[in-house]
Order: C-alpha cells, then sequence, then structure tokens
C-alpha cells in the first residue's frame, strides 16, 4: 500500500499522517524511520515540541535522509499544537500548501502532551480541505511505560492536584491524555517491545484495548522499526470521522470551554561543561526518580570531545549518545528540558542537577 494508490492521492489531495503518542514513547525514532524507507516520496514534516528547546527537530535534520531536507522541516514551537491550531498550524499548512514543489506526503508529529482532535478538525477548514487529507493518525505507546503502570490512575496523586487546583476537573492528566491519544488512532504501534516479553506485552495489549472504545489495529515495534509502507498510505480520511473520536475534553466541554495543559509545565536548565557524564547521568536517573519526571532531554558539552551528548530521559530509563559535532558558530553547553506535572519543584529540580554536574 503506498500513497500513490490511495483513494485521497488520487482525487489530488496531499496525503498527512499525524504521528501521536505520550511523551518519549518513540514518535521522533518512528519518523526517522520513515524518511530513511520513505520510497521515493518528498516528505514535509512539521513538528510540535513541549518545552523551549528543540530536540526533536534537531535530531530529524540531522539524519540526512534525502526524503525530507532541511527546508521541509517546520518547527511549530509555540506551544501544543492543540491549542495554536488557528494561530500556528493553520497558517503554517497555508504556505505549506503555497509553495512550489509540494510534497509528496505530510506527515505531523504532535508534542506529546497534544490532544489530537483539534488537530484533526483543522483539516475540515476550507482552505486546507480541499488539498490536503488526514492519510491516518498513528499512536505510538510505550510499551515498557504502559507494563509499568504509568498511565494507571495515581489516585493519591490526582486528589492532591484536585486540592490545589479546584478547576482540575479531570480524573488523572496522564491518563486522560493517553485514552484521548488511542481514541485518535488508526493505527497504534506499540513500540519499545525489546524492554518486555511476551507476558508483559499481552499485558499491554489487554490495557491498551481497555483504554478505547474504538478498535484500532495495532502492531508491535521495537526501535520505532515499522516500514513505511504500512505507516504511509493507510488512506483514511480521517476529518471525516472526528464524531467518533472525541477527547475527554471535549465530552465535558461540549459549551467550548478552552484546553490548555496548565497541568503540566517544562523549564530549561543550562549548564556549564559535564567532566563525567557516566556520573552525571546516573545522578539524573535518581532526580527523575525523586521528583517523579515526565521527560527530561537535550544535549551535554563534553570536555574534549567534538561532538555533543544527546541525553534521552524516558521515566528513569536515559539514553545517551554523540549525536553531532559541535557547529563553528555554536556556544558549547549542556542545555536539558524537563518536564513534569504541574506540581513539580522547579526550584527544587534545578538545585538537584546543578549539583550533579
Ligand atoms: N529501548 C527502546 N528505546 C526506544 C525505542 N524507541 C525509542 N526509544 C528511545 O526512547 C527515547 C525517546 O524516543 P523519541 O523518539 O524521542 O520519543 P518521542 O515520542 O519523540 O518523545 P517526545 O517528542 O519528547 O514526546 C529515545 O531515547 C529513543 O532512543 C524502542 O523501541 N526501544
Amino acid at each position: 500500500m503506498t500513497s500513490k494508490s490511495t483513494p485521497s492521492a488520487a482525487h489530488g489531495k496531499i496525503p498527512a499522517t499525524v504521528i501521536t503518542g505520550f511523551l518519549g514513547a518513540g514518535k521522533t525514532t518512528i519518523i526517522r524511520n520513515i524518511l530513511e524507507n520513505a520510497q521515493g516520496r518528498r516528505i514535509a514534516l512539521i513538528i510540535n515540541e513541549f518545552g523551549d528547546l528543540g530536540v526533536d527537530g534537531d535530531v530529524l535534520k540531522g539524519c540526512g535522509a534525502e526524503a525530507c531536507s532541511e527546508d521541509d522541516i517546520i518547527e511549530l514551537t509555540n506551544g501544543c499544537i492543540c491549542c495554536t491550531v488557528a494561530d500556528d498550524f493553520i497558517p503554517t499548512m497555508t504556505k505549506l500548501l503555497e509553495r512550489e514543489g509540494r510534497p509528496d506526503h505530510i506527515v505531523i508529529e504532535t508534542s506529546g502532551l497534544a490532544l489530537p482532535q483539534p488537530l484533526i478538525a483543522a483539516f475540515n477548514w476550507p482552505d486546507i480541505r480541499t488539498q490536503v487529507t488526514v492519510d491516518g493518525v498513528i499512536t505510538v505507546v510505550d510499551s515498557a511505560a504502559v507494563a509499568a503502570g504509568r498511565f494507571a490512575d495515581d489516585h493519591d496523586k490526582v486528589d492532591a492536584l484536585r486540592v490545589e487546583d479546584d478547576k482540575l476537573d479531570h480524573e488523572s492528566p496522564i491518563e486522560e491524555l493517553f485514552e484521548d491519544q488511542l481514541t485518535a488512532a488508526d493505527l497504534i504501534v506499540l513500540n519499545k517491545t525489546d524492554l518486555l516479553d511476551s507476558t508483559g506485552l499481552a499485558f499491554v495489549r489487554r490495557e491498551v484495548e481497555s483504554r478505547t472504545s474504538r478498535k484500532p489495529t495495532m502492531i508491535e515495534a521495537k526501535n520505532g522499526e515499522v516500514s513505511a509502507a504500512i505507516l504511509l498510505g493507510l488512506g483514511v480520511g480521517t476529518e471525516n470521522d472526528i464524531a467518533n473520536r472525541k477527547s475527554h475534553h471535549e465530552m465535558e466541554h461540549e459549551n467550548g470551554e478552552e484546553h490548555d495543559h496548565d497541568e503540566f509545565d517544562s523549564f530549561v536548565v543550562e549548564l556549564g561543561a559535564i567532566t563525567d557524564p557516566a556520573a552525571f547521568i546516573g545522578r539524573l536517573k535518581d532526580i527523575i526518580t525523586t521528583y517523579d519526571i515526565l521527560r527530561l532531554k537535550g544535549f551535554a558539552d563534553v570536555p574534549g570531545k567534538p561532538m555533543r551528548l544527546l541525553i534521552q530521559g524516558v521515566g528513569s530509563r536515559i539514553d545517551q549518545y554523540f549525536d553531532r559535532a559541535w557547529g563553528s558558530s555554536e556556544t558549547r553547553g549542556t542545555r536539558l528540558v524537563v518536564i513534569g506535572l504541574h506540581d513539580m519543584d522547579e526550584q527544587a529540580v534545578r538545585g538537584a542537577i546543578a549539583a550533579a554536574v
């Protein structure tokens, strides 16, 4: 199945694939694989990240895949795509469609905290609807996190949040988001299967199935290795089916109350050189656990190394590798974005990370 054979492509509309999924599930990793196996398609990429440090865009620009030049990668940095659809996403799409040399396919990576529903609805805007169709929504799941109970309701925590903030009428914000992202899916990728055995994986399947009343196809993957032939060319036209995919927020606020991300918070920590990366990363793992940090990612300056060290923390797991050389006009330094729930003690986390150097 390729995009060239889908009904939407046959009607001249550009297919757009939405890749969603919670923080650190593996969205960027999957997109990297798509770009490297694009089967001759020219792909435009729209990336949205939570937090003021464009790590994903940088990772994807650095992969140098022919399918997608740096000019074809557009970063939306003014907040989560679901809240900035009108001001940010729609003008960006309009500009993209006015360009010469239109792409064969558009891939959109939502932030890990975004509700996909408002984004899908935006494809019904008149200027966009006539030119683009949603080929499919792919929800990436961190299977290891599901198995660890990361998306199960932590009642104590939710109750504590509610006492602090009486506007909080939701269940656990993480659990709701997880379910909303599953409910939007045409295809669910159970990623990170390398971290589980078959019993764990069977549990994850049941858990995911129980979190959405829709029954999208589920496939398993490790390191985001799924063929572009499976991911691109679903041919769904998801914008015609939004009524069946309502988020908790839409169901609770049919009167149109604004959605926001007050439940989550992020900040960037800037540090100098890291002389002992192994020790630093060991301490970061403890800090993530102590302060219940949801996502930590960025780069470190390691003295004597011509390349920067990419640091990717998801839950208490941290991956690190030297991803690219520092640019000649770039100031070397360590910058990490930290994402957590809104009750995260920013000053304490900042202090702990500074002391971990
Ligand atoms: N063990 C394992 N690690 C994975 C797998 N897929 C991705 N990762 C790692 O998980 C981390 C997060 O992956 P990303 O692709 O950046 O996740 P993301 O969903 O784009 O993250 P955000 O955009 O921050 O929400 C990285 O360190 C990846 O290398 C997998 O299948 N197995």
